[in-house]
């Protein structure tokens, strides 16, 4: 790996992705792509995986011709015993190209979910629970998804950025770029390769927020160059440093805005009663009552024939929110559910992970959230009007986060909690109690924060605050509801 370009010397951030660099992994934070793979995902792979491609264009339900897939007629699994050989030996000769690697990572982990879940599908379409999945994969798939995944440094199983969601779309027109009617996906399960299905709807949608993520990548680092004084002593902060640290929080705030409209596009892009058909090839190994024993890879020897387990595909491994609740030291209450938030940090590209755990720690080293809501020695010397401006742009910060978790919520409510019982979301957290965990910790910091920096922002900042109230009270009121009619505990 070359030298890289970066923007700040702390952290290896790229000011330039580097598009065409396959020696580095595809995905590295930029300020231009942000949480996207510094390239659009390759789309075709080489020669030696033919096999692979022909199986894969053939699995889903309905192909991209529109006529019934393998997983249609319940025949791939036998497809793959009688077609697929044990590639792994053609992989180690394109190590060296990351973003390649990642394609076939995509690819393994797509055959794997739709191999092991084959059976659930099948009984769900004749509206069966989903009874146990396959326990077995089979050392064609077990090998090789092992082994790119070893180069790639994700989980030997389906991701959400580096499989499912950020590494899976293509643009019709390249010149157009990431406009949202120019998106396609590379491999679905369900009806994906339709661009208006649900399932596309879902992918897409995900692929057109993160797309406004580099600005908010560029304020979250400016806000903490302005906050960290040359002599890192709070007391020699100069006055327009504060300017610097509103205007970046604008930035942040701008980029979040862009974010949520985008996510509130989801309701007309994918359905809420299409959500659970390709759900069933989504979830993961932890915690689903379809894999009680977890999964044997066969062939790999590292595991030594020991069963594992794998959280599935889900949002929740994506890094804008867990950025801005870094940056902005939202604490979470110490429950086994902010356990399951921490084990999700796991499943993220690891520059992704990387970089979310140096905000945190440089936010609190630089005290940006003392400095910012003027609780710091600094405040006497700042321009009040400047003071105030910064506790605004924190709670609106905030705002934009207890936005997306609500808008979150309405989601698990209309598209899962409505449709089905089954208890555990594809990444394997409660479906009742887990989002309101969180969403509960925002609801609660912005009061806390406003009561004590004493109220007094505006009446912006006021309609915010009545609205948290409202919402505080009606969450609270729903999650009753559906834990006791669930009969499922809070904790
Ligand atoms: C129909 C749309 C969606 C549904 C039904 C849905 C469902 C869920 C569920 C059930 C969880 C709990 C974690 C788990 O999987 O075990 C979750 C978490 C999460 N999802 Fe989604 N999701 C949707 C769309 C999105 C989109 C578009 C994003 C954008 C990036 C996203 C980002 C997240 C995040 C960040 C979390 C963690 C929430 C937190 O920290 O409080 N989701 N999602």
């Amino acid at each position: 790996m070359g030298s890289i370009p970066t923007q700040t010397p702390d952290f290896p951030v790229l000011y330039d992705a580097r598009p065409d660099d396959m020696s580095l992994p595809a995905f590295m934070v930029s300020t231009t792509r942000g949480f996207l793979p510094r390239a659009d995902p390759i789309v075709s792979l080489p020669a030696e995986f033919d096999a692979l491609e022909s199986i894969l264009q053939r699995m889903p339900v309905e192909t991209a011709s529109g006529e019934p897939g393998l997983l249609a007629h319940g025949k791939l699994g036998e497809t793959v015993m009688a077609e697929l050989p044990d590639l792994t030996e053609h992989m180690d000769k394109y190590k060296d190209n990351l973003p390649l690697m990642n394609a076939l990572y995509r690819d393994y982990s797509f055959l794997a979910s739709a191999y092991l879940l084959e059976p659930c599908h099948m009984r769900f379409v004749k509206g069966e629970p989903y009874g146990l999945a396959r326990d077995v994969l089979p050392a064609r798939i077990a090998r090789p998804i092992k082994r790119c995944s070893e180069i790639t440094k994700f989980k030997p199983f389906m991701e959400y950025a580096g499989s499912y969601a950020l590494y899976n779309y293509r643009l019709v027109d390249p010149s157009l770029g990431l406009e949202y009617s120019n998106l396609r996906l590379i491999r679905a399960f369900e009806r994906g390769l339709d661009p208006t299905s649900s399932e596309a709807g879902f992918v897409l949608v995900h692929v057109a927020m993160v797309s406004h993520s580099g600005p908010l990548i560029s304020g979250v680092l400016s806000a903490l160059s302005s906050s960290s004084s040359s002599s890192s002593s709070s007391s020699s902060r100069q006055p327009d440093q504060r300017a610097k640290l509103n205007s970046s929080m604008s930035t942040m705030l701008a980029s979040l805005r862009q974010v949520n409209s985008a996510m509130e596009t989801m309701w007309g892009r994918s359905k809420p009663r299409s959500y659970t058909s390709f759900r069933t090839f989504i979830f993961g190994i932890t915690s689903q009552s379809m894999f009680p024993n977890g999964v044997t890879y066969e062939g790999v020897e590292e595991y030594g024939g020991r069963p594992q387990s794998f959280r599935g595909e889900s949002g929740a491994n994506d890094s804008m929110v867990p950025l801005v609740d870094n940056f902005l030291g939202v604490k979470m209450p110490d429950t086994p559910l902010t356990e399951i938030l921490k084990d999700f940090r796991e499943y993220r590209p690891s520059n992704h992970r990387e970089f979310i755990a140096w905000v945190k720690f440089k936010s609190q080293e630089c005290g940006v959230r003392d400095w910012a809501l003027g609780g710091g020695k600094d405040e006497e010397d700042d321009d009040q009007e400047q003071v105030r401006e910064s506790r605004k742009l924190w709670i609106m910060l905030l705002d934009q986060i207890r936005e997306f978790r609500w808008r979150h919520w309405c989601f698990a409510r209309e598209y899962i909690l409505k449709q089905t019982s089954h208890p555990t979301a594809t990444g394997g957290s409660p479906i009742v109690t887990w989002l309101p965990n969180q969403l509960g910790a925002v609801l609660d910091e912005m009061e806390n924060i406003y009561r004590d920096v004493g109220g007094n922002l505006g009446k912006e900042a006021e309609d915010i605050m009545d609205l948290v109230a409202r919402q505080k009270d009606t969450l609270n009121k729903e999650v009753r509801k559906f834990c006791e009619e669930r009969g499922v505990s809070r904790e």
